[in-house]
């Protein structure tokens, strides 16, 4: 099976993380942490960097590895890898997204993460413990 690799970022402000709605594609609808595919020779950090320019055209710091996420879908088997991140410039303007959402604790479980994002939420919830 290919395996595609792939950068997230969980974007923090005042408690909150922000959520991001698929505006395209088979995942359309579905919540998942902004990000993308990493680039050949890129490191993760940088690509995360990158695509949060292109999809939010917001600047981030990207402050701590949280963890890496393996997940078989049907098609492709996904890395994660999971960032901690807060917004240095810009105001997270959906470019590619249908929707967002600032979410604390108690209402993370409010929308329809992406199934290999569970595992990431529910270390959330940990963090938060
Ligand atoms: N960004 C992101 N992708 C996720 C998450 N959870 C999850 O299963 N994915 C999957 C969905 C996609 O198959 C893949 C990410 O691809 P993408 O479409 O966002 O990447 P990209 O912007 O580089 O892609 P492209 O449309 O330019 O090809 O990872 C998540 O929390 N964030």
């Amino acid at each position: 099976m290919k395996t595609i690799n792939v950068v997230a970022a969980i974007i923090k402000k005042n408690n909150k993380i922000f959520a991001t709605q698929r505006g395209y594609g088979e995942f359309k609808g579905w919540w998942e942490f902004p990000g993308g595919k990493i680039e050949p020779d890129e490191i993760p950090e940088d690509a995360l960097v990158r695509e949060i320019r292109e999809e939010l055209e917001t600047d981030i710091s990207v402050d701590r590895f949280l963890m890496t996420i393996e997940y078989d879908y049907p098609a492709f088997h996904l890395t994660m890898h999971c960032y901690l991140c807060s917004v240095t410039n810009g105001n997270l303007t959906l470019l590619e997204h249908s929707d967002s959402k600032w979410l604390g604790i108690q209402e993370i479980d409010s929308v329809d993460w992406l199934p290999a994002d569970i595992e990431v939420v529910n270390e959330i919830k940990k963090l938060a413990e």
